[in-house]
């Protein structure tokens, strides 16, 4: 059995009367991706939030590594080892690619007053961003300018940067969101490789990725789980089929 990593417990958020997420239960697990998916509205944005620490949760708990991390902010759960890209790009497009991947790696390096200090911060940071720019397969792209780079490469460089924080869990939201097919089948190769060594959770609208991808899937409706399994599981499930899978699954 993988470690688990991140703990979801009877989360909810309520907006007003409305249950966002409605008494939400789920593990990640290092080197396995944990598939969220759900119609528009069902809540995988919010608890995607709930679980960054961008948003506070109304009731449950959140635990990141066997601490306790619910309310805190989501600068200090990055810190705890939570990483999360955003389905809008969050890159600096005038900046090279290996300059994003340097900021990112940058703020994770504690203010230091010594310089000898300083000096060790940013020779660690250079490293982390080496690694993260290897990691997403975007060393011949590292002097382009990240605004001139395709679709399919800004969301590696967002990837890229997300790993530059060096995180344990991996929250990536919509990651082969907009993405032709031959991008699209790099991200996929991108996600196995980064399963390794990882948690991951993944929220992601592409059935043809979700199932070739996943080790375990959560289907949302309402705010709801409404099931939680294996792929091949979870893809037999009656309400998941009366309720949403049906005709993707199928056809
Ligand atoms: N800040 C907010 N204030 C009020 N209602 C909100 C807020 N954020 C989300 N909601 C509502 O909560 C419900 C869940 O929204 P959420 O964005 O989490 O769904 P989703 O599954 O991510 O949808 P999508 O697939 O379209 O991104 C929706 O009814 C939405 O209108």
């Amino acid at each position: 059995m993988s470690e688990t990593l991140l703990t979801a417990r009877q989360l909810t958020r309520r907006f007003g009367g409305l249950a966002a997420v409605n008494e939400v239960t789920l593990d990640l697990w290092r080197d396995r991706i944990h598939a969220v998916i759900g119609p528009n509205g069902a809540g995988k944005s919010t608890l995607t939030n709930l679980l960054s620490g961008d948003i506070a949760p109304t009731t449950g708990t959140v635990t990141l590594a066997g601490r306790d991390v619910t309310g805190w902010s989501p600068e200090r759960i990055s810190r705890a080892g939570l990483g999360r890209s955003y389905q809008k790009t969050n890159i600096f497009p005038p900046f090279t690619v290996w300059e994003n991947v340097r900021l990112a790696a940058q703020s994770r390096t504690p203010h230091a007053a010594r310089w000898l200090a300083r000096a060790a911060g940013v020779r660690a940071a250079n490293e982390r961003a080496e690694r993260a720019l290897e990691l997403a397969g975007l060393q011949a792209r590292r002097d382009h300018l990240a605004g001139a780079a395709s679709h399919g490469e800004q969301r590696q460089l967002e990837i890229a940067m997300t790993l530059a924080t060096d995180p344990q869990v991996l929250l990536l939201d919509e990651p082969l969101a907009g993405m032709g097919t031959a991008e699209a089948e790099r991200m996929v190769e991108l996600l196995l490789r980064l399963k390794k060594d990882h948690a991951m959770m993944l929220v992601e609208h592409d059935m043809d990725a979700v199932f070739t991808l996943a080790d375990h899937l959560t289907v949302m409706v309402n705010g709801q789980v409404i099931a939680s399994g294996t792929p091949t599981a979870v893809r037999g499930d009656a309400a998941v089929q009366s309720a949403y899978l049906g005709e993707e699954a199928h056809g």
